[in-house]
């Protein structure tokens, strides 16, 4: 039957509160407006920032909503005006837009695209400030621009990267987050070189896509640091080749890496989002050039402290979202490198499970033995 234009009810996980269970409820999508794009979720994989949005730290957190953010999916149909995809395209949604003609995108600069942030950050779409979700006519808010633990979502077409049709949907999924995030951190915003030291502190997804990445671009040691010794065995398989765990010591862990690097790491990631770590990560860093880079996100509230001596003398502090890339232009290369091996996505599912489990993969989430859990959302 024919879906288009017509309001598709279909099964959705809601976050009505904060840290309570999601819901699965029957939820109306409404059709695509103008530069809008309605896609059938296949396959949405977990992230530990939807995780951080549901507990209400997230300043941005809004009630009820749907979350989800790392999916992937075929377009059921379009909006007027949309003209790079079509009903059928096999897509990954982007939570970081890229509209090719902002400030932001027309920089070279930046990731960053600033054309549909406010709305997106707002729970609305940007046509009419209003949600396509709705349940018995109550709206329920849009998150991250993406909404994919919903079967049928609907996106800015600023936030849709086409990809290779061949590519699988319950694999590439990992693309619309943690693992681009990981590799464009070394790639792109740190920009490693053959033969640095690189330390990783927190080995979860993105500090073992941090791990690929540095691997990949011949650093010659990559110290990981995690206070689960149970990470270690796995993250030899991403590349790490020295294990820390701040447990097994009294001094301070930046003192402990400075030790054991002859003066600091070239670079270091924080993959965690702990303030304190954060700290600890830039003042491991080689005075005169160590960088570091921040990637995990902190809760509302929280603020990053160092002695300004650490910058003056050389160090520097950055960060990332989504590891540099430009999503829409580059999604699609990253699937062509995982298509030819060149990536690695299956090593990061340790968990398939279906939507209607979705309570149960937030829990493993929880667990030190998960990766990335991936829902199929059709059961
Ligand atoms: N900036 C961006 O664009 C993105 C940021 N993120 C953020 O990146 C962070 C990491 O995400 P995942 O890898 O999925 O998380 P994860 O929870 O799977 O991994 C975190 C790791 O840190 C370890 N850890 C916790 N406390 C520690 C401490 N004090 N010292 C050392 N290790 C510690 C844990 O044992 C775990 O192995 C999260 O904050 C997430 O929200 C995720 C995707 C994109
Ligand atoms: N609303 C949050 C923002 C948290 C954040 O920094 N998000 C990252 C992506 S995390 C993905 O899993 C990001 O890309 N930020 C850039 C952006 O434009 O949001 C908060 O305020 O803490
Ligand atoms: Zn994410
Ligand atoms: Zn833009």
């Amino acid at each position: 039957m024919a879906t288009q234009g017509q309001v598709i009810t279909c099964k959705a996980a809601v976050a009505y509160e904060p840290n309570k269970p999601l819901v699965i409820e029957d939820v109306q999508v409404a059709p695509p407006q103008a530069g809008e794009v309605r896609i059938k979720i296949l396959f949405t994989a977990l992230c530990h920032t939807d995780a951080y949005t549901w507990s209400g730290k997230d300043p941005e957190g809004l009630f009820p909503c749907i979350l989800g953010h790392e999916a992937a999916g075929i377009v059921e149909s379009v909006g007027e005006g949309v003209t790079e995809v079509q009903p059928g395209d096999h897509v990954i949604p982007c939570y970081q837009a890229e509209c090719r003609e902002c400030k932001f995108c027309k920089s070279g600069k930046t990731n960053l695209c600033g054309k549909v942030r406010t709305a997106t950050g707002a729970g609305v779409m940007m046509n009419d400030r209003k949600s396509r979700f709705s349940i018995n006519g109550k709206p329920i808010y849009h998150f991250m621009g993406t909404s994919t633990f919903s079967q049928y979502t609907v996106v800015h077409d600023v936030s849709v990267a086409k990809i290779d049709p061949q590519a699988p949907l319950d694999k590439v999924c990992l693309l619309g987050c943690g693992v681009p995030t990981g590799l464009g951190a070394v790639w792109n915003t740190a920009k490693v070189e053959p033969g640095a030291i690189v330390a990783i502190f927190g080995l979860g997804t993105v500090g073992l896509a941090v791990a690929e990445g540095a691997k990949s671009a011949g650093a010659s040691r990559i110290i990981g640091v995690d206070i689960d010794s149970k990470k270690f065995d796995v993250a030899k398989n991403f590349g790490v080749s020295e294990f820390v765990n701040p447990k097994d010591y009294d001094k301070p862990i930046q003192q402990v890496l400075v030790d054991l690097t002859d003066g600091g790491v070239d670079y270091s990631f924080e993959c965690i989002g702990n303030v304190s770590v954060m700290r600890s990560a830039l003042e491991c860093c080689h005075k005169g050039w160590g960088t570091s880079v921040i990637i995990g996100v902190a809760a509302s509230g929280q603020e990053i402290s160092t002695r300004p001596f650490q910058l003056v003398t050389g160090r520097v502090w950055k960060g990332t979202a989504f590891g540099g890339f430009k999503s829409r232009s580059q999604v699609p290369w990253l699937v062509d490198k995982y298509m030819k091996k060149e990536i690695k996505i299956d090593e990061y599912i340790t968990h398939n499970l279906t939507v209607g489990d979705i309570n149960k993969a937030f829990d493993l989430m929880h667990e030190g033995g998960c990766l990335r859990c991936v829902l199929k959302m059709n059961e």
